[in-house]
């Protein structure tokens, strides 16, 4: 049988390279045949040693059996409309969100939503669409309640990191916080120096019009940014409508969805998304079946016994950048009653939420073809 032919778009962008490293540890490249894309660098030596070609050339485009694209959604607006409107059939697999609501994609997330996923391919749907980070790895986490139709309302305030803006908002943080340590440094070296002198320091400079701000627009390092994304209407973020949005569309609930709202926090992290969860359960169940639910539902979900050194140690974003896991803890009946969880949970933004998704759509692809 013939091996499918796979074009890579943005591979090597902060997501695609993770894509690409990924695919490298499972020896994805094995089942299909690579054809690498750029937008900028057409004619230069690809990975494979290859011209690349141009990710804007429909005629090459369409002689694809798959698009893996990790480009960003100006690239999809200008070329998925064209490629589907000049006949192509593919399977296109995409980051972006831009085409996430459409009646004719699917929000992918397989541990989560096979079923979701299989019928969509039954059904000859062709858009594979990779999930909101913060909605990817909040179903991760809490997927053994929504399997179990548990959940009756929640909320997610969220704590997410740079890499959520892209690599250039990361190389700020970093800027920030040495320019931070910087202005200081003196006082720092001497233990008698007065903290409030320290304080008073890193505020000013923090304030002053020469603190590297371009990206994120505001001091991030030493401080936080309480909204993500774009300003809707209803004065929520886009980033806080897509927990509500996207979740019901993976879960296919679309048309009897589970309300759940929040609040999006940008802090200074480098590529791990903490999210405080609280959950209304339709019904009191204990918290040791609560955390066999958990635990069960998938490979890469942890539970982390609700203890100090515990949670400090293992549900933090040290504990888990660069890793799979997807660590839940803190799981406990609030106050309000024993039908009310309290979870906190962290993942990799850009490995299950971005990278991993894709990764294993395309392998779904791969199996069935
Ligand atoms: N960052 C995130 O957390 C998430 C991002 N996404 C989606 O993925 C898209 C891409 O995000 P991200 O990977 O962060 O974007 P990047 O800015 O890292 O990469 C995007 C593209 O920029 C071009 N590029 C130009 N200069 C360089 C350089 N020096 N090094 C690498 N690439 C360069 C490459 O295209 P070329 O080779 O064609 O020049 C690359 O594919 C986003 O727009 C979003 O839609 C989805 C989920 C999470
Ligand atoms: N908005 C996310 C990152 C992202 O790219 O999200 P989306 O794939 O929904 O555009 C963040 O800032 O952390």
């Amino acid at each position: 049988m013939s091996k499918l032919t796979v074009g890579l778009v943005g591979w090597r962008g902060m997501v695609g390279s993770v894509l690409m490293q990924r695919m490298q540890e499972e020896n994805d490249f094995d089942l299909f045949e690579a054809v690498y894309f750029t937008t900028s660098q057409a004619g230069q030596a690809g990975p494979d040693g290859q011209p690349l070609q141009s990710a804007t050339d429909l005629d090459a485009l369409k002689k694809l059996d798959v698009i893996l694209t990790c480009q960003g959604g100006d690239y999809t607006t200008e070329v998925y409309g064209p490629l589907r409107a000049a006949g192509w059939q593919g399977y296109w697999i995409d980051a972006a969100s831009s085409l996430r609501m459409d009646d004719d994609s699917i929000v992918v997330l397989d541990p989560v939503n096979r079923k979701v996923i299989d019928s969509g391919l039954q059904k000859g749907m062709k858009a594979f669409i990779g999930g909101n980070c913060t909605v990817s790895l909040m179903l991760m986490s809490l997927g053994g309640l929504f399997d179990k139709g548990l959940i009756e309302w929640m909320t997610s305030m969220t704590y997410q990191a740079a890499s959520g803006s892209g690599a250039q908002h990361m190389r700020e943080l970093l800027n920030q916080m040495g320019g931070l340590r910087d202005t200081v440094a003196t006082e720092l070296a001497d233990p008698a120096s007065a903290i409030l002198d320290i304080d008073r320091k890193v505020a000013a400079a923090m304030r002053s019009k020469d603190f590297p701000t371009d990206k994120f627009g505001v001091p991030l390092a030493g401080s936080l940014i309480p909204y993500i994304d774009s300003q809707l209407d209803n004065k929520q973020s886009r980033e806080e409508w897509k927990g509500y949005a996207e979740t019901n569309k993976v879960l296919g609930l679309s048309n009897n969805p589970i309300p759940i709202d929040g609040l999006c926090v940008r802090v200074g992290a480098m590529r791990c998304h903490s999210q405080a969860f609280t959950i209304k359960l339709k019904q009191d169940v204990p918290l040791d079946e609560i955390h066999d639910l958990l635990d069960a539902h998938n490979d890469w979900v942890k539970v982390i016994p609700n203890e100090r050194e515990a949670s400090i140690h293992e549900l933090g974003p040290t504990a888990v950048t660069g890793t799979l896991s997807v660590p839940v803890g803190r799981l406990r009946k609030m106050n309000m009653g024993s039908e009310y969880l309290s979870a906190f949970s962290v993942g990799d933004q850009l490995l299950w939420g971005a990278a991993e998704p894709l990764r294993r759509m395309l392998r779904i692809l791969l199996e069935r073809s």
